[in-house]
């Protein structure tokens, strides 16, 4: 069997998924300062393509502006430019994939399968709280749209959640809590495996260094064991 190219290495894709204002950007921000990461947000690629003054800019507009899901073939053109014109190989999606089209869509012409999804759930009033103190100028950010855009995603958005739900894929967070709380989950999520390895094994050191001076060094075969609960 030949060995995969670089050319046909597939990116590594974490999707991350919530309500509006549940904190998605906010963690994504985060995550690329502590992991490297690209973050590629479906919203902010939509309101650039709208500012760019593309021929889909006005139709884009409507739909943000009603809370409305733009055709998976417009959003899924954006991603896929961003990714080719990126040189990592491993990417955040923020408010995507939002329903089913998107999902299937995004599947059948990327071949791509997420990692997994990092879900962050929060409760409506607290979403519309922060929405309403956000303060960024987005044409979607007032009560009318928020409405609408709340329907949109207990409608479409969470059956795609309870999709990767049903693969083991999903990763759910208490976005409800402070931005360092939530960030803590977070890290526990996307730390990579040897890290987590590296830090049981060192605790363990210490736990035997407090507890019992003179005991057993530490041999390969507990190091072993580590690796096991470390996952
Ligand atoms: N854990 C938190 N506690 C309090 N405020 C938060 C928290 N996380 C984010 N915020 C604030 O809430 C607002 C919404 O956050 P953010 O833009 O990250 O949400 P989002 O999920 O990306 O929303 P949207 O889907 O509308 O793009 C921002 O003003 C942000 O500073
Ligand atoms: N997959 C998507 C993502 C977003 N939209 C539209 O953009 C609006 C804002 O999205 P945020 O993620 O920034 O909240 C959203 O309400 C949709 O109108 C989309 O169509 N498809
Ligand atoms: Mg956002």
């Amino acid at each position: 069997m030949g060995t995969v190219s670089d050319a046909e290495k597939k990116p590594i894709v974490i999707f991350v998924l919530g309500g509006p204002g549940s904190g998605k950007g906010t963690q994504c921000a985060s995550i690329v300062e502590n992991f490297g990461h690209t973050h590629l947000s479906a919203g902010d690629l939509l309101r650039a393509e709208i500012k760019s003054g593309s021929e889909n800019g006005t139709m884009i507009q409507n739909m943000i502006k009603e809370g409305k899901i733009v055709p998976s073939e417009v959003t899924i053109k954006l991603l896929q430019k961003a990714m080719h014109e990126s040189e990592n190989d491993k990417f955040l999606i923020d408010g995507f994939p939002r329903n089913e089209e998107n999902r299937a869509a995004f599947e059948a012409v990327t071949k791509i399968e997420p990692a997994f999804v990092l879900f962050f759930d929060c409760p409506e009033e607290e979403m519309e709280r922060r929405i309403l103190s956000r303060n960024e100028g987005r044409v979607d950010d007032n009560i009318e749209t928020i409405r609408k855009r709340f329907k949109v995603f207990q409608e479409s958005s969470l059956p795609v959640v309870e999709y990767y739900d049903s693969k083991g894929k999903v990763r759910k967070i208490d976005a409800a809590k402070p931005v360092e709380e939530v960030f803590e989950a977070v890290k526990a999520i996307i730390t990579p495996k040897e890290e987590k390895v590296k830090y049981h094994s060192y605790a363990i050191l210490e736990e035997l260094s407090f507890s019992d001076t003179y005991g057993p060094p530490v041999t390969e075969s507990s190091l072993e064991h580590n690796k096991k609960v470390a996952v």
